[in-house]
């Protein structure tokens, strides 16, 4: 009798989610017939369009991303041994040799930084694609690589070298200051065994649900996720690195500080109209993603180590690799122009969703070690950033305001009044959402809203 309850009960519980169920299956496939035709689209309008209507003039940053294609890889190699089984050409257009089992292969890449290289370099050549975000531009830029090749270190670095994320913001700020009215948004996110969990939470981070938009509209939501207007650089600062020390990290077997989730930061930039153009609203997403560790290696020294939380370190371990796998899943059905993209096989992948829609730039930038013993993981690396060069997202688009559009409490740069690091949250709704987007995340770029 009471096995032929629970069955009831159960059986009532799956009726009740059941509509639910059909309801978000069904918004997804419109999303995904959206995203199609907004591919057609673009592939069709790209190279013919008018240059006025693609974009920036000659020599401006967007400029350079539409021109250079929408994704692009940057490799960096990680200071260290040197070998001969791995070779570099840097620079533009670079290459990486290996050496892999008597096989020698060379990867080209759009450009390569050799070990040497220093942040402000890298940043030099990502920049660009930084300030292109003013001018209404979604960009994504993530770094990926094996664990203990300097992710972390490119995106965040240390204090005394400040790595992308950082000079981003400055640079970003530097150039808000030379003129107009800006609204800048924040929020920040950590994947960890496929929870999503706010890393700016005013309260203890709980598990987010992730879901699909409105239907018709696309995108997806982040439940309960904080947005944070933030009102100078010193304040952004501030927040990203209290987001940084919420963030999960453990000891591992290849390195003492390694990041066991993947982070998404989201700045929205809004641009009031004035005299020089309409208003626009730029995304920048920076991602720093784990680190991949082979199973087999975490899960020898796991035995190896006999230490309580190894366990716990190869679950990991197994939930980083999935979603980097389904990233590369995303990569090949894009690369393919397949008709279905397999977003949804991770959280990961479903909140880079929309940093890889048609008309957005994403920028690879690759880690690689030149160590004998993790060739086999440099050649894996290599061979997925090859994939991702062959994507192509449709040229950059911008988003501009409707003309009625301008943000309601526009700053430029104002000082705080009260404590650092308490800004005003918006709980759980993005920055003036756009009629069109239906989005209710800051990971979601608002519509292409052109006037
Ligand atoms: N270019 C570099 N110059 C100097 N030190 C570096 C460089 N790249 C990485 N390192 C050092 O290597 C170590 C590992 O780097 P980091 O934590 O950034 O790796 P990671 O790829 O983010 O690892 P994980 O995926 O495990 O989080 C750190 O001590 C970092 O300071």
């Amino acid at each position: 009798m009471a096995s032929l309850r629970q069955g009831c009960g159960d059986l009532r519980g799956l009726v009740s989610t059941f509509t639910q169920s059909c309801q978000g299956s069904l918004n997804e496939a419109r999303g995904q017939v959206s995203w199609a035709l907004g591919a057609l689209s673009v592939s069709e309008a790209g190279p013919q369009l008018p240059e006025k209507q693609q974009g920036p003039p000659p020599g401006c940053p967007g400029r350079i991303l539409e021109l250079k294609g929408n994704i692009r890889v940057l490799c960096r190699l990680r200071p260290g041994t040197p070998s001969s089984l791995v070779s570099s050409e840097p620079g533009l257009d670079g290459s990486v040799t290996t050496c892999y089992r008597g096989h020698r292969r060379r990867f080209r890449l759009d450009w390569v930084f050799p070990p040497d290289a220093s942040q402000e370099e890298v940043f030099r050549e990502l920049e660009p694609a930084v300030l292109s975000c003013l001018r209404g531009y979604s960009v994504c830029i993530f770094t990926y690589g094996q664990t203990g090749t300097g992710k972390t270190y490119s995106m965040e670095g240390p204090p005394e070298d400040p790595g992308i994320a950082p000079r981003a913001l400055q640079s970003l700020f530097r150039e808000m200051r030379t003129g107009g009215q800006h609204q800048v948004t924040l929020s920040m996110v950590e994947i960890y065994n496929e929870a999503v969990r706010d890393l700016l939470a005013p309260g203890p981070p709980e598990r987010l649900a992730v879901r699909q938009g409105p239907a018709g509209q696309g995108g997806i939501q982040v439940a309960g996720l904080t947005y944070w207007d933030v009102p100078n650089l010193e304040t952004l600062h501030q927040m990203l690195s209290l987001g940084r020390s919420n963030r999960a990290t453990a000891a591992t077997a290849m390195n003492q500080h390694s990041s066991r989730s993947h982070a998404l930061v989201t700045l929205t930039l809004q641009a009031a109209s004035s005299t020089r153009g309409s208003g626009t609203t730029g995304t920048l997403h920076l991602v720093d993603l784990a680190g991949s560790e082979r199973a087999w290696k975490a899960g020898g020294v796991c035995r190896a180590r006999g230490d309580p939380d190894d366990a716990q370190r190869l679950r990991e371990a197994r939930t980083i690799n999935r979603s980097l796998l389904a990233l590369g899943g995303v990569m090949t059905a894009l690369r393919s122009r397949r008709a279905h993209v397999p977003f949804r096989d991770s959280q990961l992948t479903r909140l880079l969703q929309p940093a890889l829609g048609p008309g957005a730039t994403a920028v690879l930038l690759l880690q690689i070690s030149t160590r004998p013993e993790d060739l086999g993981e440099t050649v894996c690396s290599l061979k997925f950033a090859e994939r991702v060069g062959q994507v192509e997202l449709g040229p950059a688009r911008r988003r501009r305001a409707r003309r009625s559009g301008t943000p309601s409490s526009l700053s430029t740069d104002t000082p705080l009044t009260g404590t650092p690091c308490t800004p005003t949250p918006s709980p759980g709704s993005p920055p003036s959402p756009g009629p069109d987007s239906g989005s209710s995340s800051a990971l979601v770029p608002q519509e292409d809203l052109l006037s």
